[in-house]
């Protein structure tokens, strides 16, 4: 039986192992043909077989030739990307998960506090002049990720709420913004801040959420409306780690368990937001819990139709919690990422998009798993903390030139597409320079690097 363990470390005794009655040889046949996948079927494929140790190099590429042609027969050749910002308005965070180095625990930004620390929080009027900067290269849409910072509340309304605890710091994560040196506003100032000129705002992780929603008895629904009519236009389905409880009480015991989160994914999707699906894998998970994981999102799929695409989120482990404590040792490997997709897009026979990601893979491996079932070449984003932070170092920023030479070199068609897919346009390889068009403010000029994007040093820390 294969164990997947890729990342080493501690020796966790879990319940779900990759362990099952299928044979690789029948997952593989209903792969082929297009058959509902079991997760039984979809160990079996992850693994390469229960039946041998480790990762077997031909049945690997049997797999992933499948994934390839389910690819090109979902959603045909061309490789899409989105001109994008990130703007994430804080690191501020006390969640404490064990896989994430961008967060710095709130107490460092608060204003009696001696020391310095690496963070950052942006008002809604900093987040508004980065966003308003952006609009002006061309992007389409602003991704909006920020660590809990106690000082958030939904609206005024919340805070009223929060205020009311006896003991408000302890019991619901609040504390007013007078404590701190910047104070970011309510959420619904910040989206009204970040969609700013016609951007289309991609923000509010379901764990965000339940930060707009603590101390009250509002449902996920009533929270994500709020937002929308403030300018939230999609969701970004991170938080979602590995949606196995056994899992979540290693790496992130202080995060919403699975359950909540797919509440609050069709709380969002109920108030008419679209949003995205993510896994972070490559930890200390085992192949059952990614296949486990990806019938989570089909079933959500199946009874809501509003996710966009599939994003897999390869573990970046150097500076994270779970290496220094020995938890684990590495990352996933080349094979395990290329498996991860290609399992992703024949068992999601739901989802179009599967997304691979330059920040997490870099060009290289990124351009490869677009032959392995990815069809989403992801953003421009401009501006990177989370892989950063975690020793990460595939940069900051993609061009349109970067894009249309690495999608032409693997002979496919290079498309800028808007965040919801419903707008694409192909680019022509043999007109450059390129530049995005779907933007509001987009007219084709190429986007270009701020100087520390290219690998200088970063903006100081305003807080
Ligand atoms: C940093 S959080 C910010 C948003 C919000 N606090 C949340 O947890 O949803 C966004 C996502 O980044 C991803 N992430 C964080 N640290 C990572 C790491 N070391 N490697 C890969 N992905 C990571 C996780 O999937 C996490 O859910
Ligand atoms: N995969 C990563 C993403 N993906 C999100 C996209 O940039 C985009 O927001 C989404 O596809 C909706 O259009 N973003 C990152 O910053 N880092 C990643 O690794
Ligand atoms: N925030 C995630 C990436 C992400 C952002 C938005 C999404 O819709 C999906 C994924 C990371 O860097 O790890
Ligand atoms: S992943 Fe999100 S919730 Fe967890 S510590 Fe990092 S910023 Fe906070």
């Amino acid at each position: 039986m294969t164990d997947a363990s890729a990342s080493g470390g501690a020796d966790l005794d879990f319940e779900h192992v990759p362990d099952t009655d299928q044979s690789f040889e029948n997952a593989l046949a209903k792969a082929r043909a297009g058959d509902r996948l079991t997760v039984a079927d979809g160990v079996e494929l992850m693994t390469t077989g229960t039946d041998r140790e480790g990762i077997d190099p031909v049945r690997k590429e049997q797999v992933l030739e499948a994934a390839d042609r389910r690819r090109a027969e979902m959603v045909g050749d061309d490789v899409t990307f989105v001109a994008n910002l990130n703007n994430n308005v804080t690191t501020a965070c006390n969640t404490g998960c064990l896989f994430c180095n961008f967060k710095n625990t709130a107490h460092q930004f608060e204003s009696d506090h001696e020391g310095d620390h690496t963070g950052f929080t942006k008002t809604p009027a900093e987040s508004r002049a980065v966003v308003e900067d952006a609009l002006d290269t061309g992007i389409y849409e602003v991704t909006s990720v920020s660590g809990l910072h106690p000082a958030f509340v939904l609206n005024e309304e919340h805070r009223e709420i929060l205020d009311s605890y006896d003991d408000p710091y302890a019991e619901v994560d609040y504390k007013p913004p007078a404590a701190y040196d910047t104070d970011p506003g309510a959420y619904v100032e910040q989206m009204r801040a970040m969609s700013v000129g016609g951007a289309h705002l991609h923000s509010m992780t379901p764990e965000e959420a339940y930060h707009a929603r603590r101390g009250t008895d509002w449902s996920y629904e009533a929270v994500y409306r709020e937002l929308k009519a403030a300018g939230l236009a999609s969701v970004p389905g991170t938080a979602a780690e590995i949606l196995v409880p056994e899992v979540r009480d290693v790496i992130c015991p202080g995060k919403i368990g699975t359950d909540e989160w797919v509440e609050g994914m069709e709380g969002a999707m109920a108030a008419g937001l679209d949003a995205t699906a993510t896994i972070m894998y490559g930890h200390v998970e085992n192949e059952a819990h990614r296949v486990m994981h990806l019938k989570v999102i089909r079933d959500l799929q199946d009874r809501t139709g509003g996710i966009t695409e599939f994003v897999p989120l390869s573990f970046v482990h150097r500076n994270t919690p779970l290496y220094e404590r020995g938890l684990v040792t590495e990352g996933a490997s080349d094979a395990e990422d290329e498996l991860m997709v290609a399992v992703a897009r024949l068992f999601l026979d739901n989802v179009d998009n599967v997304q691979s990601s330059w920040v997490k893979f870099g060009d290289a491996k990124s351009l490869k798993l677009l032959n392995c079932g990815a069809n989403d070449f992801m953003g421009t984003i401009l501006s990177e903390e989370i892989t950063k932070r975690a020793g990460g170092d595939y940069g900051e920023f993609r061009s349109f030139d970067d894009y249309v030479e690495m999608v032409s070199a693997i002979g496919r068609p290079p498309v800028e597409r808007s965040t919801d897919y419903r707008q694409r346009r192909r680019l022509d390889p043999d007109d450059g320079p390129h530049g995005p068009m779907l933007g509001p403010r987009a007219d084709g000029t190429p986007m270009v690097a701020r100087p520390e994007d290219d690998g200088g040093e970063p903006a100081p820390a305003d807080d």
